[in-house]
């Protein structure tokens, strides 16, 4: 696999005594940099989606008590401030706990960023394996939709789902791809479009409400996701739409593939019924690139993700391995307490 062609983004950097993001409100208009300097500023980063996608917030949460412990701030105040950035993806609260881990076992500044910088490695070897498990399970010449935007930006690098269709491309099983806008906040169109692009992959954008017409034509095999959260039982929360795909996927004899690392297994958490959804700021629905399109007045619900029940997906890959359709136990035998 030649990772230099298919894989050049870097969006989360440590640079010694700072973080440096890469801007993911301003892409693909601007490629601009922030630097942040304290956890404080880490976690409006991942509040306000400058760094955005399960594993990429949980390696800057990481990176955010490493800052904590640099300027002598208190540890406890900022895992605490990290914790509650972002409620639905399980990566932030693994990763913090990690953290915390090394921290309770008298871990100083030095040894914090070592680990912080093993999760962010971690997360790209787990990438790159589940690259190649997830494309394997695709026939040659096959289409793919997708959805939000799993790739180097919402990862240490290479991607989540986005890394098995850099994979599935590489190897030839993949020959086309469809990309979701993923409205409001259009993952899809700004983000997965511009990875996507810069790496020569044959792609098409479609509306989100086109999906179902999409896999009614016969052009795609796979709907290929993210998740933020899966369940113990294999219940998944991805971003909001990801449901639809699931039922739309089912009906017309598409499969259903979610590509997360372990650290997005959530085992403590039952079933997708006990995950906790995101509400988002209606603002986000009412106007499109900062420009209002909606009547004054007028009011929205914006929840930003939703639950595929695990009944709907055809195969949940991680680094451990794939499990097809899974089940408690299966879950159970492959993530043991
Ligand atoms: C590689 S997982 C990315 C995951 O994160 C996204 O959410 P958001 O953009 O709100 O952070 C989405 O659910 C993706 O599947």
């Amino acid at each position: 696999m030649d990772y230099d062609r298919y894989d050049r983004i870097r969006a989360v950097q440590w640079q010694g005594d700072h973080l440096r993001l890469l801007d993911q409100r301003l892409l693909p208009q601007e490629e601009r940099w922030i630097d942040c300097a304290t956890a404080a500023q880490v976690t409006l980063a991942i509040k306000d989606l400058a760094v955005r996608g399960a594993p990429a917030i949980g390696i800057a949460a990481a990176w955010g008590v490493v800052l904590a412990a640099k300027q002598g701030e208190s540890l406890d105040s900022a895992l605490a401030m990290l914790r509650a950035a972002r409620p639905t993806a399980v990566n932030l609260m693994w990763a913090l706990d990690r953290m915390k881990a090394r921290i309770t076992a008298g871990a100083d500044a030095a040894a914090l960023e070592r680990e912080a910088q093993a999760i962010q490695d971690e997360d790209l070897i787990a990438n790159r394996h589940m690259g190649e498990l997830g494309a394997s399970l695709i026939a040659p010449h096959s289409g793919v939709l997708t959805h939000c935007n799993t790739g180097s930006l919402a990862t240490a690098g290479y991607g989540t789902a986005l890394g098995v269709i850099r994979a599935g491309v590489a190897s030839g099983r993949i020959e086309q791809v469809f990309a979701g806008e993923t409205r409001p906040w259009q993952q899809g169109a700004r983000l997965t479009m511009w990875e996507l692009v810069r790496d020569g992959i044959p792609a098409k954008l479609i509306a989100d409400s086109a999906a179902a017409h999409l896999m009614k034509s016969g052009v795609v095999q796979w709907v290929i996701v993210g998740a933020d959260r899966i369940a113990a039982n294999g219940d998944t929360a991805n971003k909001i739409g990801t449901y639809q795909l699931a039922i739309a996927a089912r009906h017309h004899g598409v499969k259903f593939m979610v590509v997360a690392p372990s650290s997005t297994v959530d085992m403590a958490t039952a079933t997708g019924d006990d995950i906790e959804i995101e509400l988002r700021d209606p603002a986000e629905l009412l106007a499109v690139a900062g420009q209002r399109t909606v009547v004054d007045g007028a009011d929205a619900w914006n929840p930003v993700f939703d639950v595929t029940p695990a009944a709907l997906i055809d195969a949940i890959v991680t680094e451990r391995g794939v499990i097809e359709r899974p089940t408690a136990s299966v879950m159970q035998l492959m993530f043991p307490a």
